[in-house]
């Protein structure tokens, strides 16, 4: 109540006490009252006026502050509540509830699938589903087999424990008879009583008991928190979280891989057949069951009907995000048929550090007879590559590890102190300098002379080819050997790289030769102990001849844009089986390849080793040195006091000069009569009369008229253009 206003009410109520003070709220003004009106109030004096109105007036801020800070106190539980951290705590704290939820349910699900082999029964079901009789026939017997194991299990039960038992209670006695013994023994060699032995054996056992004890009860109090804990690791693996409980730390969570997640993450993808066959409710039938394999989760699955395993492969970016991985990370690839999907997942972060580092990047030799390092398969094993008896084809998409895939091979190579080394490099590529100090011979450049550097080489290597096989005659051997690759009697490995080889075997002057000598030699070398390894980036009909492609049974295909190369770089027919390098992204599977011929397997996908070649961190320098301190006791790098061979040279005007006449002649019937005149200057084996004309126009600047659909060849033009050629020389020689 308060009094505020006051209205006189009556004389005779005195002065002092004649006010009546009407009890109303502060700040309202009290309606007029008439003199008829009773009022209820009470009589004060003026004094306790005051004090009340200064009581109420404390009364009122009081509330006033009560108030405020019921407000402030209000907003700020509203602004933690509705703030953003506090959301994020607490759906944390529930999500972590329902994943521990999630986990115990997830175990109890385990529990009921392996006590009703729940694996097989829904693999059953699925292929009744699918009409696959061959799959229903295949689960049922595999139940059939897993039931009987159990059943076996279970008669073997009593046995085990028997066992048990008897080792437990032999063990027991031992322990007692070889305290007695070392009692006695003691007690008779007179180094102390048998009593102490047994009261010291004793104590320790009570001293064991009485330590059990004092942790017992600690442990069992932090039980609960490790089952909890338990619990909540295996919902992480296993359940899912409700959408409106998902925080930004969701997206990196790890990820069980298994049929769930496997057939979740495939449902994601919204091919029309997986969705329909989902929606009745089928499972997916799994031909195998994903299972731990290396350092990742291997299944095989039968798709819907409708969908390949190719279509899955194709949105392999997409079916990583389903399974909370890097598209790296997935492998989907085309299984024994066209609808069956292989796929094979890493563990998260399993490959992020590649092949590891190179393993003799600081020590160690190498047998090439045995192999080279390579690099690591997906699931994590060690891989190394064959050479002898093969040769190698490289390709892929410019940028995505050919050139580096070909230095670890021929670094390999280099550690082998029995072997040759022979490089070419028909471009302006520096990654192999490092190399040279231990190759017999080392070319590189783009200029037509080191085309023809390189075609005389090749002529050579072919002549050595041709020299190899009498050999193996002499020695009576099919091909060459470790034993007689050591003798030194010119049987030596020899490892020959073509970097590049498109643009040899394409260049217009030498490439059709170069093609000619590189098919006999891939064809023949292999058994005569030579490797030829081609590294090219798409091979086509044009720029690799098929029949190097057939010779080649080591190939490693980096990212490829079409079959063609595919097939070119893993063998005929390799794309239709699935293994395919279109599948690899370019530049997210930089360093990857698909490989055929180094395992049993048709195909492997291997992250290759990397050695570097820049200048601040180059690795190839010092494996060369250890290879030339290597072979420092067998005298000089293999291959290398062979002469470097003469390059046959010919001038075009001179031949032209030689074979003409006085009077023009077609040039269509030239090349005849210089093939005639060098028969074995190769250049003119293949000769059109169009590509003399070119020829005589870009080289000598000789342009051939047309007359009608002739083209004639003055032999006076082409003499004037020698003559005048001559003087320009000695007027060189002159000036200098
Ligand atoms: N095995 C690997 N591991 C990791 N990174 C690699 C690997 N191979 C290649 N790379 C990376 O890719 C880059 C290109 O490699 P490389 O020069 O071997 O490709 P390429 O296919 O030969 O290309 P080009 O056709 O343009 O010569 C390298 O500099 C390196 O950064």
């Amino acid at each position: 109540m308060t009094t505020d206003d006051t209205t006189p009410q009556s004389a005779e109520a005195g002065e002092e006490l004649a006010r009546v003070h009407y009890l109303r709220p502060e700040g309202q003004d009290m309606p007029a009252v008439s003199d008829a009106e009773v009022v209820e109030g009470e009589l004060i004096s003026d004094e306790e006026y005051r004090y009340r109105t200064s009581q109420k007036a404390q009364a009122i801020a009081r509330y006033k502050g009560y108030a405020h800070d019921a407000v402030v106190v209000g907003r700020a539980v509203k602004t933690v509540a509705t703030h953003q951290h506090t959301k994020t705590a607490g759906k944390a704290v529930i999500s972590a509830g329902l994943t521990t939820v999630q986990g115990v349910e997830s175990w109890g699900k385990r529990a009921w699938d392996a006590s009703t082999m729940g694996v097989y029964r829904r693999q059953i079901k699925a292929a009744e589903a699918s009409g696959d009789r061959e799959a229903l026939a295949d689960w049922t017997e595999r139940r059939e087999q897993a039931v009987e194991r159990r059943h076996k299990r279970m008669l073997d039960l009593p046995g085990l424990a028997w066992g048990t038992a008897k080792v437990l209670v032999g063990s027991l006695a031992g322990c007692v008879a070889l305290v007695l013994l070392v009692g006695l023994f003691v007690q008779f060699s007179g180094t102390g009583a048998f009593i102490d032995v047994v009261t010291g054996v004793l104590s320790a056992i009570r001293w064991v008991f009485t330590a059990i004890a004092i942790a017992w009860t600690p442990f069992l109090m932090a039980l609960p928190a490790f089952v909890l804990l338990a619990a909540y690791r295996e919902g992480r693996k296993r359940g899912q979280a409700p959408a409106w409980l998902a925080t930004a730390r969701e997206a990196d969570a790890d990820m069980a891989i298994d049929e769930t997640t496997i057939a979740k993450a495939l449902e994601a993808l919204r091919i029309p057949q997986i969705s329909a066959y989902l929606k009745q409710g089928l499972p997916l039938q799994f031909l195998t069951p994903a299972r731990i394999d290396g350092r990742g989760t291997h299944a095989v699955i039968r798709l819907p009907a409708g969908v390949t395993a190719e279509k899955i492969a194709r949105r392999r970016a997409d079916f990583a995000t389903g399974l909370h991985r890097l598209a790296k990370e997935v492998w989907p690839t085309t299984g024994a048929e066209a609808g069956i999907l292989d796929v094979w997942v890493a563990d998260k972060g399993a490959l992020a550090e590649g092949a590891g580092e190179y393993p003799l990047l600081s020590e160690g030799a190498v047998d090439v007879f045995k192999g080279v390092p390579f690099g690591k398969t997906l699931r994590g094993t060690p891989l190394l590559a064959p050479l002898m008896e093969r040769n190698t084809i490289t390709g892929g998409m410019p940028g995505q590890g050919k050139s580096s895939a070909a230095r670890v091979l021929m670094a390999g190579a280099a550690l082998d102190p029995t072997a040759e080394l022979r490089i070419y490099v028909p471009d302006a590529n520096f990654d192999f300098e490092a190399f040279k100090p231990r190759c017999s011979r080392y070319i590189m450049g783009a200029e037509d002379e080191r085309i023809a550097e390189i075609l005389a080489d090749l002529t050579d290597l072919h002549a050595e080819v041709q020299r190899r096989g009498e050999l193996l005659i002499r020695y009576e051997i099919p091909s060459v050997t470790r034993e007689l690759a050591s003798k030194n009697v010119g049987l030596h490995p020899l490892f020959v790289l073509l970097e590049e080889a498109h643009v040899a075997i394409q260049h217009p002057k030498y490439g059709g030769e170069i093609a000619k000598l590189l098919v006999d030699i891939v064809r023949l070398g292999r058994k005569r102990g030579i490797h030829v390894l081609v590294s090219t980036q798409a091979p086509t009909k044009d720029s690799m001849p098929r029949d190097v492609t057939r010779n080649c049974s080591n190939g490693i295909a980096f990212a490829v844009g079409d079959h063609v190369a595919n097939d070119a770089l893993l063998g005929q027919g390799a794309y239709a089986a699935g293994h395919r390098a279109t599948e690899l992204i370019p530049g997210t599977d930089k360093g990857t390849a698909v490989v055929k011929g180094f395992t049993g397997e048709r195909s492997d996908i291997v992250q290759v080793y990397f050695l570097d070649v820049a200048k601040d961190h180059d690795q190839i320098t010092p494996i060369i040195e250890r290879a030339l301190r290597l072979i420092e006791e067998r005298g000089a790098v293999p291959g290398a006091d062979r002469p470097v061979p003469e390059i046959e040279t010919r001038d075009l005007l001179e031949d032209l000069d030689a074979v003409l006449g006085k009077q023009p002649v077609n040039a269509a019937d030239v090349p005849a009569l210089l093939a005639q005149y060098a028969p074995d200057w190769t250049p003119y084996q293949g000769l059109s009369g169009k590509a003399l004309r070119e020829l005589l126009a870009a080289e000598h600047g000789i342009k051939v008229p047309s007359t009608g659909n002739r083209y004639p060849v003055d032999p006076v033009t082409v003499r004037e253009v020698l003559t005048s050629r001559a003087t320009a020389d000695l007027d060189e020689d002159e000036t200098t």
